[in-house]
């Protein structure tokens, strides 16, 4: 019986691809094969014995502690692109919020329950010069990360007529390839914050993209721009942010990863990280994250691997062998030397790396014996192994 670990609230449409007569899934289980969760951090996690891989259903990582992950031979995955469709959506709401006088106009007609019909209307037409906003069309929007996300929404804003600008020193090849040839190419971050009537942050976090937005870049920006966060709160630093909102510099903030001192600020839009909160995204990704640790449990295939080489081989006989090795010659040669010596033949076999690390899966034609798995295992560089 294999066994999963969740963290967080996991669509029940995830949950169910783990067959139950081989799964265990739950909260509370000690020592899983496995573990699935959302935003709930394992940064002070203790590794349970026999930990195999951790799928985010999402695609940050920044709250997986990946690094310890791969010294201990764990497999991290997430599920890029499968919440992308949300955020852009939500991106969307924001540039409307920011732009129009929604929230305030909503507030303002809250307060109107008293006010009799007769009233209402001459009411209304005489106070909505307070609620005046800007159109989106025509203006320039400034997207910084060209993934999943920053890609997406640029199209988006192509399509509400807006002119986008893009910044993104290492654009994948995917990602170049789904964005519109009419997005303009920032040569640096400096360019595209002085161009942008907007600007949405769309990086991962990590030590590279940390306050990113600080007081220097926000040196950068057009007078009365709007700033959109719906990345991660360590990529804007929020005093600097606070500083160019109090100044004008900035007009509007909206944030999906507010601090306590954005609260309550007429010219912030704060959110409760609601950017992947739908129906669709949280099926999607824990559907993916699911099937992701099956794969990798059930056959050691990999897909969607932020630490590992991603590596994949369609069954071709009962036994399988799977391991990870610095990635340095001669390792899988010693492998194939062991197996050999115990007359076992490989039927079939793939070997990937990424940065320092290998990965291999070899189907063999016979059961290995415990003797030549602990001789695997105790080969030089061999970190991982197992035999399935
Ligand atoms: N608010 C929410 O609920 C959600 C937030 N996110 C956040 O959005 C981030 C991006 O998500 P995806 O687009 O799916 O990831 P992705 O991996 O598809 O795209 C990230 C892009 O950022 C680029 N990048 C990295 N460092 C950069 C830098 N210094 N300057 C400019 N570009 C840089 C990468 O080259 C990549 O193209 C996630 O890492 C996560 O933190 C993601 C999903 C939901
Ligand atoms: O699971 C969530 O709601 C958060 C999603 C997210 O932030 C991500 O995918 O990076």
């Amino acid at each position: 019986m294999y066994k999963i670990r969740t963290y967080n609230t996991i669509a029940v449409e995830g949950l169910d691809q783990f067959p139950r007569a081989q799964y265990e899934v739950g909260s509370e289980i000690a020592q899983p094969d496995g573990i699935l969760l959302r935003s709930a951090t394992l940064h002070d996690l203790t590794f349970p014995t026999g930990l195999k891989a951790i799928a985010r259903a999402g695609a940050g990582v920044n709250n997986v502690p990946v690094e310890r992950c791969t010294e201990s031979g764990i497999v991290v995955f997430n599920s890029p692109g499968a919440n992308a469709n949300a955020v852009k959506e939500l991106v969307m709401a924001g540039l409307l919020l920011s732009s129009r006088g929604i929230y305030a106009g909503l507030s303002y007609t809250a307060g109107l329950s008293e006010v009799t019909a007769e009233d209402m209307g001459p009411l209304l037409e005489a106070e909505k010069k307070h609620f005046k906003g800007q159109e989106l069309m025509g203006k320039t929007l400034g997207v910084v990360g060209l993934g999943a996300i920053g890609s997406s929404v640029a199209n988006m804003a192509l399509g509400m007529g807006m002119k986008v600008i893009g910044y993104d020193p290492a654009i994948s090849i995917d990602a170049a390839w789904r964005l519109p040839n009419q997005v303009q190419k920032a040569e640096n971050l400096q360019q595209l914050l002085s161009r942008s009537d907007y600007i949405s942050l769309h990086v991962p976090a990590i030590e590279a993209t940390k306050n990113l937005i600080n007081s220097t870049s926000l040196a950068s920006i057009k007078d009365g721009a709007k700033l959109l966060n719906f990345a991660r709160e360590s990529i804007v630093n929020t005093a600097d942010a606070l500083v160019a909102l109090n100044t004008g510099k900035l007009s509007a903030y909206v944030t999906d990863f507010p601090s306590p001192e954005l609260i309550n600020r007429p010219d912030v839009i704060a959110l409760p990280h609601l950017g992947a909160s739908t129906r669709e995204a949280e099926d999607n990704c824990a559907i993916m994250g699911a099937r992701q640790l099956i794969e990798f449990i059930e056959h050691g295939n990999i897909r969607n691997s932020v630490n590992f080489p991603n590596c994949e081989l369609e069954r071709t006989t009962a036994y399988r062998i799977c391991f990870a090795n610095q990635n340095v010659p001669k390792v899988l040669s010693q492998v194939l030397n062991l197996l050999a010596e115990e007359n076992i033949n490989v039927v079939e076999m793939l070997n990937k790396s990424r940065d320092n690390i290998a990965y291999n899966i070899l189907d063999i034609d016979s059961e290995p014996s415990a003797e030549v798995l602990a001789a695997i295992a105790g080969t030089e560089q061999v970190f991982h192994l197992r035999s399935i």
